[in-house]
């Protein structure tokens, strides 16, 4: 066996919490679960950085929303400046108190000027240019060639996640996870079950109510202990109370039958598989549900440090929409954990505190018609984590492709078609693995985008978060964080 020691220091002297300027349209809500508003001031409750969303209209810089941070993983900057502009949208994020009042940032002209001076600096006279030119330019053909190697190396991910998508921070964050069971018992008396409202292949789900509040029961039978401690164990890390993560409330056994269970809030709409199959969606409501899942999963990707506590990044791995809940103000969160994996990023390799078992060896885990081609093929390098969080990607992508095929406004006057499953109207309702690998893998197919979203902006906008979250080459994918700010400027633009 090989041994992996974990050597963590973690300082827990209080820090003063990060206080932002707080501006949010009724659309951004889940903003104001980032902190206690006051006024317009916000006291961040899980993030040292603040964020600013501005657009300029005539020349002037307008305010989208600024806020305590939900999504980033860091923030180096002192001041609020502006990264490049994705459309019309531009993004700040910093570190200091009400940084995020407004944003610096230099005009694209001034940029231009800067760079024109730049370039006459750089030229000297005509004979000097020419003889300079003969010297460097073999070094300049070497250089591009490098580049070309490395950019083809790095295939269009390099592209999509610098140019087309340049909020995308794709850096890796070299923390030790300092994590530490934050664990809550739940006394079995005090809980009472009311009806079944779900049932998967290894736990049964209760409506409940305990200590008078409306809750969820997830009962595992004795012989899925494994499968309880798993769950558990991601509701249990540091930071995990988020908007976009059902809430957990706390664990327990049985005292008789030594059965375990799991005390999460209720989600009012239940699972959005079965909402979408009974209700067709607004725009409104179809943006709404699609970003509140993409912050989820953005969120629970992350790897955040706050006050001396790490929150590790977390692959899902069993996304679905089945998996996905709706609450009452028909956002989404993420729930049904099981599967999923806690990523260590201070070992050397990328993982190696839990969930090993459900890493190294065996087939893939998760609902089979939401698996990514390289994982219905097995073709996955278990030494990198990025293929589970590509993984994950590509499910949301099958899901949004849900939400949106359910949304009356992409139909326009013609009627909105009865919720399917991916590949539903394909391959059927129960499709094997071996056809669903020639449908996805061999013949690259995927769910189809209906003709008359070419004719809309909207359709097309979603069209091409679609396509680019379930690309064939996984390194091409959208990170879940590009999700979000692609639908951030998308919504800016409607
Ligand atoms: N907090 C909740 N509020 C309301 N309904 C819930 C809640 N949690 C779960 N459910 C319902 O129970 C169903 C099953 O939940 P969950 O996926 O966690 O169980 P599971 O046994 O792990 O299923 P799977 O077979 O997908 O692993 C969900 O699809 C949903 O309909």
């Amino acid at each position: 066996g090989e041994w992996i020691f974990i050597v963590c220091t973690c300082s827990r002297a209080s820090v003063p919490k990060r206080r932002c300027v707080y501006h949010v349209s009724p659309r951004n809500h889940q903003y104001t679960q980032a902190g206690r508003v006051s006024g317009s001031v916000q006291v961040c409750e899980t993030t040292s950085c603040c964020v600013g969303f501005f657009w300029m209209m005539d020349g002037q810089q307008k305010v989208d929303l600024q806020a305590c941070d939900m999504y980033e993983q860091s923030c180096p900057d002192k001041s609020c400046t502006s990264h490049p502009h994705f459309n019309k949208i531009i993004k700040c994020v910093c570190n200091t108190d009400f940084c995020n009042s407004n944003m610096s940032w230099s005009s694209e002209e001034e940029e231009e000027e800067e760079e024109e001076e730049e370039e006459e600096e750089a030229v000297g006279s005509p004979d000097v240019t020419m003889r300079t030119t003969i010297a460097v330019l073999p070094m300049v053909l070497l250089f591009l060639m490098v580049c070309f190697w490395t950019a083809a190396k790095r295939g269009r991910s390099f592209y999509q996640h610098t140019k087309e998508n340049p909020y995308c921070d794709v850096s890796v964050n070299p923390q030790c996870s300092c994590q530490e069971p934050n664990p809550s018992t739940i006394d079995h008396a005090l809980i009472e079950l009311q009806q079944v409202v779900g049932r998967g292949n290894f736990a049964t789900v209760f409506q409940g109510t305990y200590k008078g509040f409306a809750v969820a029961v997830k009962c595992f039978p004795g012989g899925q202990e494994e499968k309880f401690r798993a769950e558990k164990e991601v509701y249990e890390l540091p930071l995990m109370k988020n908007a976009g993560i059902v809430l957990f409330l706390g664990s327990g056994t049985k005292p008789h039958d030594t059965s375990f269970f799991i005390v999460m809030q209720f989600a009012e709409h239940g699972s959005l598989h079965s909402f979408l199959s009974q209700h067709s969606i607004s725009w409104t409501s179809a943006f709404n549900m699609c970003l509140s899942l993409s912050q989820g999963l953005s969120y629970l990707h992350s790897d955040l440090q706050l006050n001396g506590v790490h929150k590790p990044s977390v692959a899902h791995r069993d996304l679905s929409s089945s998996n996905v809940l709706l609450r009452a103000d028909f956002s989404c969160v993420l729930c049904d954990f099981e599967d999923s994996a806690v990523l260590c990023s201070c070992v050397g390799r990328q993982w190696g505190r839990s969930h090993t078992h459900n890493v190294q060896g065996g087939p893939a885990v998760g609902t089979l018609r939401y698996m990514s081609p390289e994982l219905l093929e097995g073709e996955v390098n278990l030494t990198s984590s990025s293929f589970m969080f590509q993984g994950d990607v590509y499910a949301l992508a099958l899901i949004l492709w849900e939400v949106w095929m359910r949304c009356s406004h992409l139909f326009q006057d013609a009627d909105v078609p009865q919720h399917l499953l991916p590949f539903e109207l394909e391959l059927g309702p129960n499709a094997s693995r071996e056809r669903l690998i020639h449908h996805v893998c061999s013949m690259n197919q995927r769910p189809s985008i209906p003709p008359p979203w070419d004719l809309l902006p909207e359709g097309c906008d979603v069209k091409r978060i679609l396509t680019d979250c379930w690309d064939s080459d996984a390194d091409a994918r959208l990170t879940a964080s590009c999700v979000v700010n692609c639908l951030m400027s998308l919504q800016s633009n409607t």
